[in-house]
């Protein structure tokens, strides 16, 4: 496919994510029925995808509408692409633009500069301070691709030649001393010997560094309570030698879990609800709880739109009960880990002071705030001790 036939296929995909389709399922609907397309078209597509969902604000203010080609004018345009190169209506390119599709540099305002939610703006501003410009500029554009040496079975400098040898480019990165920053090639990973066997994950930064902030040394049982996937579980895994328990309340999503932990080496016990408490009491549990997912928008640009004053209001509803339900399964002394992969203050600070003020038995040790200005994913972790 030409440049500009892979610019016209994001257009067509870009309508189905507008008429309310989301967007991996327009991108694997669009694949299924362009069967001429290669891997790399298709990649080039997904990222003129993500691009424009990183920026839909102002790319909408810029292209003057929210249809797929309006977007992609606003993108190409913020990118510097010289339009009338793209919009030729040659082969399969979009067709030439109309005089009135012609951007006119609108002033945007706070919310489109910024690619946030107009809503979202008072709260974000006072969640990031002096930072809430720059973390909401860097939201905008794509996010590193990030590894996690298994230091069980590796070294981060070991596990950089591996790659090497795939010729996929990294180095270590100062957020983790198990976290490698890919610096090309990464579409080879999941095909690479050292991921293939469990030597590296795919993992973002912070994520690996709010696992380091954990109190591992002092707990022989460990519980991760929304283990999800089981990213954490198995960073826990590798720096400890507790036995590792993982629960979930959609236990489908730990569905990847045993082969996850069979490929890196690692024994995982995977519990239901009502084995919790027979199970327990444990040493250290971790709530990596359900959030608005903002400290991810890179990655995972539709949640910034998705997001409404009535879904925040239910996932701190969800935090809340999550950090309630898990706090008994921890043994006196033990600690009880709250983590987010939001940089909001609603799903941070304000629910450890509230679980705080009604529990005299419990202290907060530790507590640490990444934004993406730190390299990785914004996250928040805060390591509460229970006397
Ligand atoms: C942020 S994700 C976890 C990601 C995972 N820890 C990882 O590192 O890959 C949050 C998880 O919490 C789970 N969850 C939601 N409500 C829950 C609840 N009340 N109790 C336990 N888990 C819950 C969700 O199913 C989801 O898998």
């Amino acid at each position: 496919m030409t440049p500009a036939a892979r610019i016209q296929a994001a257009i067509e995909i870009l309508d189905q994510i507008a008429a309310g389709e989301p967007a991996e399922k327009a991108l694997t609907s669009w694949a299924r029925s362009a069967r001429y397309a290669g891997s790399k078209d298709r990649a080039a597509i997904r990222d003129h995808v993500f691009d424009v969902l990183r920026q839909k604000l102002s790319c909408a203010a810029i292209g003057g509408g929210l249809n797929g080609r309006a977007l992609m004018i606003g993108s190409l345009t913020q990118a510097g692409t010289d339009l009338d190169s793209v919009f030729t209506g040659e082969g399969h390119a979009p067709s030439p633009l109309a005089d009135d599709e012609r951007p006119d540099a609108p002033a945007l305002d706070v919310a489109e500069a910024w690619d946030i939610p107009e809503w979202l703006l008072p709260l974000w501003q006072s969640s990031l301070g002096d930072k809430a410009a720059e973390v909401a500029e860097i939201q905008r554009h794509r996010a590193p691709v990030f590894l996690r040496a298994n230091l069980r079975r590796t070294t981060t400098e070991e596990a950089i030649m591996a790659l090497a040898a795939q010729e996929i480019t990294a180095q270590p990165h100062p957020l983790s001393p198990s976290a490698i920053e890919v610096t090309g090639n990464a579409r080879r990973i999941k095909q690479a010997p050292a991921y293939l066997t469990g030597e590296v994950e795919l993992q973002d930064a912070a994520s690996q560094a709010l696992v380091d902030a954990l109190p591992l040394a002092d707990a022989s049982k460990v519980l991760d309570y929304c283990a999800g996937g089981g990213g954490k579980t198995l960073a826990m895994a590798a720096l400890s030698s507790a036995t590792m328990h993982a629960h979930d309340a959609n236990p489908r999503r730990m569905k990847d879990l045993p082969d996850r932990a069979e490929r890196a080496g690692i024994a995982v016990r995977l519990l239901k609800t009502n084995e919790l408490k027979e199970t327990g009491p444990f040493d250290l549990v971790l709530c990596d709880a359900p959030c608005s997912g903002s400290g991810s928008w890179r990655r995972a640009p539709e949640g910034k739109w998705r997001l409404t004053p009535g879904v925040l209001d239910e996932v701190t509803g969800i935090q809340a009960q999550i950090l309630e339900d898990a706090a008994p399964l921890v043994v006196s002394g033990g600690a009880l880990a709250y983590a987010t992969c939001s940089v909001l203050s609603v799903e941070n600070q304000d629910q450890i002071e509230a679980f705080l003020s009604a529990r005299l038995d419990w202290t907060l040790e530790t507590e640490r705030s990444f934004t993406p200005l730190d390299g990785g994913d914004g996250f928040f972790v805060a390591v509460l001790r229970k006397s």
